[in-house]
C-alpha cells in the first residue's frame, strides 16, 4: 500500500519545525493568511527554513491571495505546493498555477455540494484537501466532518488523477478510524498541539498510527 501524505500544518515557530520536521510527515505546512491564530511572516519561515533544511515539502496556504501575496512569499520561503483554503474560482488558479508553475491543491469545505465543487476544478487542481465547514471560520477549526463520505471525495479525486487530503479535527484518538478508509493523505493542526505549540508526542503517536495501519494491509 502507498504511504499516506501526512502534512503537519500550521507550524507558527522554530521548535514547531523542528518537531515536525523530525517526524516522518511528507509535507509541512504554514498559514499565511492575516488576522488567522496561525498567521506566520514569510520572513520568519525563510530563516526556520534555512536553519532546519526539513526534508519534507513545503506547502504554503493561502486564501483568495493576489499574484502579488505569493511573490512575496516566494521572495522568503521555498514553496513546493500552494494550497488555496477559501473561495477561489477556477480563473484565478489558473492565473496562480501560470505564474509560478507550482502544484496547487483546492480547499473544498464538506457540505452537500462538495464534489460538485471538485467537479469545478477537474484538470485544473493537482490535489484536494477536503476539511470541515464551520461558519465565520475558514480552517484550523478542530472540527471533524462524517468521514462516511470520505470514499465519495476519494473517488471524485481518483477519477481526476489527483490527491484527496482529509482534514478537520484530526487527532491521535481518532486517526485510525479516518485511515480505515484509506485517504490519499491526511493534514492535521489543532490535533498536533498543546496550547499554542506543537507536541512531539502527538506527532509520533499520529505517524505511529499511520505506520501501523500502512504495515496492517501491505
Ligand atoms: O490552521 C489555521 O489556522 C488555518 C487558518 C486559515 C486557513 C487554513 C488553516 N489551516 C488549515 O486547516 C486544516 C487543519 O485544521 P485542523 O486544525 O486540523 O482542524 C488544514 O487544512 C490546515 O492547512
Amino acid at each position: 500500500m502507498k504511504e499516506p501524505i501526512v502534512k503537519l500544518c500550521g507550524n507558527r515557530s522554530l521548535s514547531d519545525v523542528a518537531k515536525t520536521s523530525s517526524s516522518q510527515a511528507s509535507h509541512l505546512g504554514f498559514v499565511f493568511v492575516r488576522r488567522t491564530k496561525r498567521y506566520v511572516r514569510p520572513e520568519y519561515v525563510g530563516r526556520w527554513v534555512k536553519k532546519i533544511r526539513p526534508r519534507q515539502k513545503i506547502v504554503g496556504v493561502f486564501i483568495e491571495p493576489t499574484i502579488e501575496e505569493i511573490e512575496e512569499i516566494l521572495h522568503f520561503v521555498p514553496l513546493d505546493v500552494i494550497q488555496l483554503h477559501g473561495n477561489e474560482t477556477v480563473s484565478q488558479l489558473l492565473r496562480i498555477k501560470e505564474a509560478f508553475g507550482l502544484p496547487v491543491w483546492k480547499v473544498v469545505h464538506h457540505q452537500s455540494d462538495g464534489i460538485k465543487q471538485m467537479e469545478v476544478f477537474r484538470g485544473v487542481a493537482d490535489g484536494y484537501i477536503v476539511d470541515s465547514k464551520v461558519d465565520g471560520v475558514s480552517g484550523g477549526t478542530g472540527v471533524r466532518f462524517d468521514w462516511e463520505s470520505v470514499p465519495t471525495y476519494q473517488k471524485e479525486s481518483f477519477d481526476q488523477g489527483v490527491p484527496c487530503l482529509i482534514a478537520g479535527g484530526i487527532k491521535p484518538e481518532n486517526v485510525t478510524k479516518l485511515l480505515h478508509y484509506r485517504p490519499d493523505g491526511i493534514d492535521l493542526s489543532s490535533g498536533i498541539e498543546i496550547e499554542d505549540g506543537k507536541d512531539i508526542g502527538k506527532i509520533q503517536a499520529i505517524m505511529k498510527e499511520v505506520e501501523q495501519n500502512v504495515a496492517s494491509i501491505s
